[in-house]
């Protein structure tokens, strides 16, 4: 392509496949293993699912706390960053008065923070989107987390771009796909995080898709409850 920067080019499809793609995909992957492996849970997502339109998964998606709530959960035992790092320009001081010299290496580790039991409490290796939910009678909304203790779209000035997108998009194919369909993993037992620029479930995720039973969801519950 005559006249146009390759590196730009490159730098641009780099983000498309990587940022934009493996990320969302890989987040929604360990989202249907968990739910396969926690019915319980997949039937709450379902019944929060069938309140409200297909139109809606995209626009109100968080209007759907538990959805919202089983994405964090996903992402903080599989985040699809596992680690990142940043290389120091100049020497400086971190806050806590940890000295980095330039040319130093800083990584944070969003796989290992996200299974801290300092962070997350001694039921940090559980599968429960419960702890993301405010159940204060007067709030609907999810628990505020700090996004230095849960740094899974990173924080500060370099936060994810895509981070809004990616909850719509993710909202909408998840919400799309667990209201008429049941997914169940071929194989039994522990699939295996595959930790790399963006991680993977090794061997991929083998599964059988059924159909589900529908529930006249698309009176849209929601929208009569609220209006
Ligand atoms: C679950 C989905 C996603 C996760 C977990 C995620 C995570 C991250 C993380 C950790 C970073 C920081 C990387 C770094 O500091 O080097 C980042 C940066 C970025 N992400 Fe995402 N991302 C997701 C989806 C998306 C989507 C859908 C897009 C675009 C449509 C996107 C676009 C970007 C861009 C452009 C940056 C670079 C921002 C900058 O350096 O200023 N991401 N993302």
């Amino acid at each position: 392509m005559e006249g146009v920067n390759e590196e730009l080019i490159r730098d641009m499809m780099i983000s498309f496949i990587m940022a934009g793609r493996d990320t969302t995909s890989a987040a929604m992957t360990w989202l249907f293993y968990s739910l396969a492996k926690d019915i319980h849970v997949e039937e709450k997502l379902v019944n929060e699912i069938s309140l409200f339109d297909d139109y809606d998964y995209g626009c109100d998606y968080n209007k759907m706390k538990y959805l919202q709530a089983c994405l964090c959960e996903t992402m903080r035992l599989y985040p699809p960053v596992s680690w990142d790092s940043k290389h120091a320009l100049n020497d400086d001081l971190l806050p806590d008065g940890t000295p980095v010299n330039a040319g130093d290496r800083v990584t944070y580790f969003p796989y290992g923070m996200g299974r801290m039991e300092s962070i997350w409490g001694p039921d940090r290796l559980e599968f429960k989107p419960d702890r993301w939910l405010d159940n204060k009678p007067d709030e609907s909304g999810l628990k505020e987390v700090s996004v230095y203790k849960y740094p899974v779209f990173q924080a500060g000035p370099r936060v994810c771009l895509g981070k809004g997108m990616a909850n719509v998009q993710m909202s909408y194919v998840v919400g799309s796909i667990v209201k008429r369909f049941e997914i169940r993993p071929v194989r039994s037992g522990e699939a295996v995080y595959l930790p790399s620029l963006t991680a993977r479930m090794d061997g991929g995720f083998k599964v059988v898709v059924r159909k589900r039973p529908q529930r006249g969801c698309d009176t849209c519950l929601y929208k009569k409850i609220n209006n």
